[in-house]
């Protein structure tokens, strides 16, 4: 398990008018200063919004020092995973329910220089994916049904981030545990105890006065959680 709690608030609810402003927001010193910046790439195919796509993550890799977390809700990640590795990206994750080849994906995506990440569905189970699990980097347990932000947490996910952490644990995997959805001072603590690595967060950061001190807050009970 990472020593310390990642948090990596999500732009979805961020002003996409001044996304510069709102990512340096989340860039400060010390404890306000967020692990990763989540990007929702959304396709209205795989899911049904439509968000922003290549060269706003393009823009954002100048914007920013901090590592670009980039989230596909695309149909055919096959085929567009790749760019957004070339774009800089830190790590880029695709849905397991889209993909057609996830194992030639994340040699490509590492070839490329970036981290590989598999997303999962709340209703997809993962035991079907562990083979597959195996080549990747970070597993994006869904916590909501992709799409939209600012929905409820579905405690139900828990016991899947609790398989997830002992098969990492157990099989020696090198894969970080990240889960997104409904995630906020409350939810954090229960996903922390469960085993998790890295949260995102998206309106729990961006929803509140100062997106820096929320940084700063959810990481704190994550930590003491764990304990
Ligand atoms: O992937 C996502 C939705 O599909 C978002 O990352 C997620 O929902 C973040 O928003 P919030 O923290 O408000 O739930
Ligand atoms: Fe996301």
């Amino acid at each position: 398990m990472e020593s310390r709690p990642l948090i990596a608030p999500s732009i979805l609810s961020a002003d996409f008018a001044r996304l510069g402003e709102e990512v340096q927001a989340v860039a400060g010193p010390g404890e306000t200063r967020a692990d990763w910046v989540h990007v929702d790439v959304m396709d209205a195919h795989f899911v049904p919004n439509l968000t922003l796509g290549l060269p706003v993550v393009q823009s954002l890799r100048k914007a920013t020092d901090l590592p670009l977390d980039c989230h596909l809700m695309i149909e055919d990640p096959d085929r567009w995973a790749i760019g957004y590795a070339e774009a800089g990206a830190y790590n880029v994750t695709v849905h397991v329910e889209a993909a057609k080849d996830p194992v030639r994906i994340a040699k490509d995506l590492r070839a490329a220089g970036a981290k590989a990440g598999l997303s999962i569905k709340p209703g997809t189970p993962l035991e079907d994916h562990l083979d597959t699990l195996k080549h990747y980097d970070t597993l994006l347990v869904m916590s909501v049904e992709p799409g939209f932000g600012g929905q409820s947490f579905i405690p139900e996910v828990l016991d899947k981030v609790r398989t997830a952490r002992r098969l990492v644990d157990t099989g020696h995997l090198k894969v970080l545990v990240e889960i997104d959805g409904g995630i906020n001072a409350d939810t954090i603590e229960q996903a922390a105890e469960a085993g998790v690595d890295c949260f995102v967060a998206g309106s729990a950061v961006y929803g509140a006065e100062d997106p820096g001190k929320a940084v700063a807050a959810l990481r704190d009970r994550a930590a003491h959680a764990r304990h």
